[in-house]
């Protein structure tokens, strides 16, 4: 297996822990269609290296004495969020993915890791923005893969406490995102918006980023909106 940065500083048990991360979703994603990306190299860089990537900020919210949380919306099969689960064992992580069966899917891997310290909701993000025991309550949430920036910062930003941070991946097509995106963080109380380019071993003329941005203010009530709105006019978008 290819290793990268973040890859090369797990422990052992880690290490075990995404071997076996790696092995189910090859055996499962025969029938469940969770990855396009099923050689073991391309695992551990594409999804477990990549993952890690949000390692550098999230490290930057620990406060001695006190537990931290994270919510990864659209975890898919499980990136990020059950590869932070390995990685940040002293946080609790919480993973949303709204089609059940890959919910499923990382819950039978979780458990067969011997992950403690995630909980996953078979849930779409835009309805737990409102429960009163989600919204507003993580140090960060985050998302990949989920869409353009402009729509995934509604779903995901309701869910951060005030001083937390929002983090995302994304590639080339940030730039076209990026003045709508801008606007519609600001929209919903985000500031210091930061992108932090990074390369994965072993993938020529990558172009990823991480963009990270902090909760400055509440995410005002009437956000999100139902998913049809949100997909219909995009904050910050001109429609
Ligand atoms: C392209 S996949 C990305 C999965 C994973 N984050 C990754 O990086 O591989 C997007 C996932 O988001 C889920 N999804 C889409 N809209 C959602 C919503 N509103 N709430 C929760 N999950 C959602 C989909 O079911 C899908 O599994």
């Amino acid at each position: 297996m290819l290793t990268g940065k973040y890859t090369s500083q797990l422990s052992d048990k880690q290490i075990e822990q995404l071997k076996l991360f790696a092995q189910l979703l090859q055996d499962h994603n025969k029938y469940l269609n969770l990855t396009r990306i099923t050689e073991i190299d391309q695992i551990w860089t594409r999804h477990f290296e990549d993952s890690l990537q949000a390692l550098a900020v999230l490290e930057t919210l620990r406060l001695p004495g006190r537990k931290n949380s994270l919510i990864d919306i659209g975890s898919g099969g499980g990136f990020p969020a059950l590869v932070l689960a390995v990685a940040l064992p002293d946080w609790n992580i919480v993973s949303v993915e709204a089609t059940g069966k890959k919910a499923r899917f990382q819950h039978t891997a979780a458990e067969k890791m011997g992950l403690n310290n995630v909980d996953i909701y078979p849930e779409r993000a835009e309805i737990l923005a409102n429960q009163f025991d989600f919204r507003g309550q993580f140090d960060a949430a985050v998302t990949r893969a989920m869409g353009r920036l402009s729509i995934i910062s509604e779903l995901t930003m309701p869910f951060i406490k005030t001083g937390g941070k929002f983090i995302c991946w994304k590639g080339p097509k940030l730039d076209q995102e990026l003045i709508a995106g801008k606007a519609a963080i600001e929209l919903l109380g985000g500031r210091d918006i930061n992108i932090i380019p990074y390369n994965l071993p072993g993938v020529a003329d990558s172009d990823y980023k991480l963009l990270e941005a902090t909760q400055v203010s509440p995410v005002p009530g009437q956000y999100p909106r139902e998913y049809k709105t949100i997909k219909a006019s995009p904050l910050g978008e001109k429609t």
